[in-house]
């Protein structure tokens, strides 16, 4: 494909038929007037971007420089100072309160999971939008909650040992959350509506809730309900009946399932787990999105022998216990994750022929798209208050936020929107924004619907900040460093004191292991008790039962009494290991392990475009990889090769012995090229190694400049063949 001319602009032909024939499409803008504003916003801010990303670099040298000459030593107060010269540390904006308006309820009254789903993925995308309400039973029946064990293992088919398990944790649940006057759900015999209360029958006895507003809604007859609607902590659930159905047959009440408001907000994801590389990759991204603002996507596969249509989910209508009908949203409230402002993309290139920067692209272009929803356009509304969620990622201190929100006051000019239409959340993922929180949150307190800690690329952060210094602590203990859980404090504390509490999301980051959910359940809730209102979740299982922690937690009640134990400073607690006492035997793990994930994610990611994979690890347990995780493990070996903890041969001879055992882990896969075969020509190895090898050099120990070339390479060798 070609390129058209649009007065200074050179668009890819792909994209260009897209956003003309169909993202314009009912949009009010013409095509003309589209690509004139959009060449002059390329024309005001991409010098600018540009400008920014040096500012980075200058400043990373000045770090470089001043930990090679202190390998051995400093104080806190000369280190402080030193980054307040260079303009690292900001001098901090007096006491403020964010004044976002027109926020949807779903971040504003509802604490609940917030699931992350790759866009280009449009099977798993339209189950991460539908992800609103989620199936209690399957939950458990699929996952580790329920143990695998004396007959209740799940098999290959329905194992009734292991559904009365289920149905009994499910009940369980039920008189923790909605308990009767008195006995338990699991002795009920029927649920009824009369005079608009839910009445229990115990048999021979009828007890109605403890708390009978709890009871919201129901669907079918007032005698014989088939969904009767609770509400606890702001969400809702609904206990369904159907006793023709197999599950309902053996339950004394008929309930069949317990549907429980799961996602309650998901992101779209453009950025980490994704691979978009050139214009033929955006252009699927973005008509993806298009179809979720529209309503139109649709896709057909298949799964257990059946032929599967998914589209997204209809809202669902009740009628509550005064008569009344209500209606709640059948789907997910949809945030759009744009790439940060790293990359450039020549799916367009500017009047000098240059690439342009890709988040520039991506903040109008998903702006456009968006406005379907905003102007009524599809048949399932996102965004009841007529806003648009953009998430923006991996900035560095306020003045890219600031950059981020004055590219967002032009396009929305461009595009025909009112003034903070697009909204923003700030992912507080880099070291620099993190010690600046607070004059972050002001460059866009109008508009700023969330802070999130997305500690793993704030951990690839932390260990390429402070290469030069030391060798880093292993990997796994980063989670338990001092500066991650004054990171992980002062985020909170800052959002609380900046007016978030029932205006905007404090957000904590994602659970990595996605086959690990009964240890989710232990463990998740601890976000809650630190003051988050939502945290991140890789699927629709884990949403379902981390919406359990919400009903057991109430957030908001929980964010007025929120003490914080860490001293600020210690996020300056750089994690390096003094001690280096590693046996020989835990470099070689530490090495082994990084190695596996790396190859074991680059390989799908180069060779597929495979954007976000499970890795097992090397214990065996599948990890959830994507460009942030490989941050951390590339940057990681780059830290001890640096500082001579391994040798670059050891470094060569462990990611081809990992290589081996990744192609053992993919030998079922058909379309899979073994790394081994031959390491020279594989494209993934060598980005495997190009990511550990040229790991220093790369900015702010990002992942993607390599990927994305190493794509490219690889896409060009399978258009040949
Ligand atoms: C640091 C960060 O930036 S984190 C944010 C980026 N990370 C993410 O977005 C993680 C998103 N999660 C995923 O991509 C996937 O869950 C993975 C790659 C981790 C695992 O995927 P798989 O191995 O295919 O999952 P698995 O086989 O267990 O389950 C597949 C089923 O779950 C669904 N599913 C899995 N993850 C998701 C998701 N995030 N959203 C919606 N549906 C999902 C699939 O649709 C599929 O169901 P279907 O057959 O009905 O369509
Ligand atoms: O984007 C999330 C992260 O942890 O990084
Ligand atoms: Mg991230």
């Amino acid at each position: 494909m070609g390129y058209e001319q649009m007065g200074n602009l050179r668009v890819d032909s792909l994209l260009f038929e897209f956003i003309n024939r169909e993202a314009l499409t009912d949009s009010g803008l013409t095509v003309e007037q589209f690509w004139a504003d959009f060449d002059q916003i390329i024309q005001d801010f991409s010098e600018k971007n540009a400008t920014l990303l040096k500012k980075r670099e200058t400043i990373q040298q000045q770090i470089d420089q001043w930990n090679r000459d202190h390998q051995t030593g400093y104080s806190l107060e000369e280190y402080k100072s030193f980054l307040y010269d260079i303009g690292y540390l900001e001098k901090e904006v007096d006491d403020f309160e964010i004044t976002t308006e027109n926020i949807d309820s779903e971040i504003t009254a509802q604490a609940g999971p917030q699931l992350v789903v790759p866009v280009n993925n449009a099977r798993y995308a339209l189950n991460a939008a539908n992800a609103r309400w989620g199936s209690l039973y399957d939950a458990l029946y699929g996952s580790d909650v329920i143990p695998e064990e004396n007959g209740a293992e799940q098999g290959t088919s329905y194992n009734p040992l292991r559904g009365e398990k289920v149905v009994a944790y499910a009940k369980h649940w039920l008189d923790e959350t909605v308990p009767l006057m008195e006995s338990s759900h699991s002795d009920v015999k029927g649920y009824q509506v009369v005079d608009g209360a839910l009445q229990v029958d115990l048999g021979g006895k009828t007890v109605s809730l403890r708390d009978p507003g709890s009871f919201v809604g129901y669907q079918g007859n007032d005698e014989k309900p088939d969904a009767i609607l609770l509400k606890n902590n702001g969400l809702h659930f609904e206990i369904q009946i159907d006793a023709a159905d197999p599950i309902g047959q053996s339950d004394t009440a008929g309930v069949k399932d317990i549907l429980v408001e799961s996602a309650v907000t998901t992101i779209i994801d453009c950025e980490d787990s994704v691979t978009a590389v050139d214009a033929e990759d955006k252009v699927e991204v973005y008509r993806n999105w298009l179809g979720l603002m529209n309503g139109t996507l649709s896709t057909t596969f298949q799964k257990g022998g059946k032929t599967v249509t998914r589209t997204l989910n209809p809202d669902r209508t009740y009628r509550t216990p005064d008569g009344e009908t209500i209606s709640l949203p059948g789907r997910s409230l949809m945030f759009n994750r744009n790439v940060g402002h790293l990359m450039t993309s020549d799916a367009i290139t500017d009047r000098d022929g240059n690439p342009v920067p890709e988040g520039i692209v991506d903040a109008v272009v998903t702006s456009l798209i968006a406005k379907q929803d905003v102007l009524g356009n599809s048949s399932v509304q996102n965004s009841t208050e007529k806003s648009i969620y953009i998430v923006k990622p991996k900035m560095h201190g306020s003045e890219e936020v600031a950059f981020t929100n004055e590219l967002f006051d032009r396009v929305e000019d461009m595009l025909g929107l009112v003034r903070h239409t697009i909204k923003v959340g700030v992912m507080d993922e880099e070291r620099r924004t993190t010690l600046n929180l607070k004059n972050c949150i002001h460059e866009a307190k109008e508009r700023i619907i969330f802070i999130n800690t997305g500690f793993l690329d704030r951990t690839g952060d932390e260990i390429h900040t402070s290469m030069e210094l030391s060798p880093m602590i292993r990997k796994s203990e980063m989670k338990t460093s001092n500066w991650l859980h004054a990171y992980e404090d002062s985020n909170v504390r800052t959002g609380i004191n900046s007016g978030f509490k029932g205006r905007a999301q404090i957000g904590k980051g994602m659970w990595a292991m996605p086959n690990l959910m009964n240890a989710m359940m232990e463990q998740k809730g601890g976000q809650l008790k630190a003051g988050a209102n939502t945290a991140w979740v890789p699927s629709p299982t884990a949403a379902t039962l981390h919406a359990l922690h919400y009903h057991d937690i109430n957030v908001f009640d929980f964010q007025d009494k929120i003490t914080f134990e860490n001293d600020p400073d210690k996020m300056l607690d750089i994690p390096v290991d003094r001690k280096q006492d590693w046996s020989q035997e835990d470099i070689q793990k530490e090495l082994d392990n990084n190695a596996q994930g790396i190859l074991g994610y680059v390989v799908r990611w180069v060779e597929q475009g495979v954007g976000c994979s499970t890795v097992p690890d090397i214990n065996n347990v599948g990890l959830m990889e994507d460009r942030a995780t490989l941050r951390i493990s590339s940057q990681h070996m780059t830290n001890w090769l640096y500082h001579g903890i391994c040798t670059e041969e050891e470094v060569l001879d462990t990611l081809k012995r990992m290589a081996k055992v990744v192609d053992e882990q993919n030998a079922n896969d058909p379309d899979y090229q073994p790394m081994a075969r031959n390491f020279d020509e594989s494209i993934a190895f060598q980005a495997g190694c190009d990511l550990v090898f040229k790991g220093r050099e790369q900015p702010s120990g990002y992942t993607e400049p390599i990927l994305h070339r190493r794509r490219q390479e690889a896409k060009a060798k399978l258009s040949v063949r």
